[in-house]
């Protein structure tokens, strides 16, 4: 069986579009939704993804307020800024890259946004309201894989879910919206005994572990739809060039899986496509507007 690819990156585009044009109407009315990124430090990856997310802010029609601190930023200092930008009537999101050098308190820094701007949906406010089925601010990067997934299975009620990582910037919010969904979710992680025969178990494989290319094809149900989260860097022996792997084997897994996400052009896209949507939400919330249909959880 050869799987579906499921185009993240064509899906991506659509949520753009749909962001952009709303974004017009918006303009209309005088209102210009702006997002704030604050980067400390020069860690490369996240250079390449402030980037981007600048480029698309721009291109949707949002304003981008970009904040490049130096990595020895006092604690302090950024927790100024924070307080700055959660004040600025400019400002409807705020994201802070991750990680944070080890001197900063990620908690801290992380709870100190306003949660109604907080379009990563890491503040603690908004994860407990995940949890309990409140109205939220979504992970970007588990919105953007739910969307795949609905977008290919259409109802997921009843299907059992697989997701292997419970960090609390993806594995655990993605179990939670499966979970949301009518799920039998199963998280599993770096102790889990005899992975392959839990991840065998399930309709859904959600893998965000960041380790290349760790599971296997001979692991998958047939049939089962594969999100890989995993976007590592590898340096393939003879090459000169690195390339970017996801957490799955994808030519084993492509011949088991119904459908599966590819590295890149999978679930990286979505994650700034649902970053856009998020401060869109996150607009239309502050000023009492009805929220964009679809780009929400
Ligand atoms: N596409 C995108 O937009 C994004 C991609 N990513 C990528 O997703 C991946 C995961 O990111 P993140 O959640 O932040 O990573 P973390 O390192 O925070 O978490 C990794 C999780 O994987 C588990 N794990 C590690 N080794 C194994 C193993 N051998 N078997 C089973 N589970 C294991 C860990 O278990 P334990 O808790 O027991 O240690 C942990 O829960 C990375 O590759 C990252 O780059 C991340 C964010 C966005
Ligand atoms: N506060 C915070 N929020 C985040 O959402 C956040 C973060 N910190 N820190 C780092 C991770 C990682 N992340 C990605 C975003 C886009 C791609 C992406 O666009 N990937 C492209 C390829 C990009 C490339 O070529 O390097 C793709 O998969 O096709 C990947 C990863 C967001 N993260």
């Amino acid at each position: 069986m050869a799987a579906v690819i499921i185009d993240g990156k064509a899906f991506a585009a659509k949520v753009r579009a749909q962001v952009g044009a709303a974004v017009t109407a918006l303009k209309a009315q005088g209102i210009t939704p702006g997002l704030a990124v604050v980067l400390v430090g020069e860690d490369p990856a996240s250079q390449v993804y402030v980037r981007n997310k600048h480029r698309q802010t721009i291109e949707v029609g949002m304003n981008s307020f970009e904040h490049r601190l130096p990595a020895e930023t006092p604690e302090a200092d950024l927790l100024a800024l924070i307080a700055q930008l959660n004040a600025d009537t400019a400002v409807d999101g705020i994201l802070v890259q991750l990680p944070l050098p080890a001197h900063l308190n990620a908690e801290l820094v992380i709870n100190a946004i306003d949660p109604t701007k907080d379009v990563d949906g890491f503040h603690i406010d908004n994860v407990g309201k995940l949890v309990t089925g409140q109205k939220s601010m979504v992970p970007c990067t588990p919105l953007g894989s739910l969307m795949l997934l609905r977008d290919s299975l259409g109802d997921l009620n009843g299907l059992e879910a697989v997701v292997i990582g419970r960090s609390n910037i993806v594995g655990k919010p993605m179990a939670n919206l499966l979970l949301q969904q009518g799920c039998t979710v199963t998280i599993a992680h770096s102790r889990t005994r005899d992975l392959p025969a839990v991840v065998r178990r399930a309709d859904i494989v959600v893998a965000a572990v960041g380790r290349p290319e760790m599971v296997k094809g001979e692991w998958l149900k047939p049939g089962a739809t594969v999100i890989d989260v995993g976007i590592n860097r590898i340096q393939p022996a003879g090459a000169d060039k690195a390339k970017l792997v996801g957490d799955c084997d994808f030519d084993s897994c492509a011949a088991v899986a119904g459908a599966i996400t590819p590295v890149p052009g999978g679930v990286g896209p979505m994650t700034i496509a649902c970053l856009l949507a998020n401060t869109l939400t996150a607009t239309c919330r502050r000023y009492g507007l009805p929220e964009p249909v679809g780009l929400t959880a």
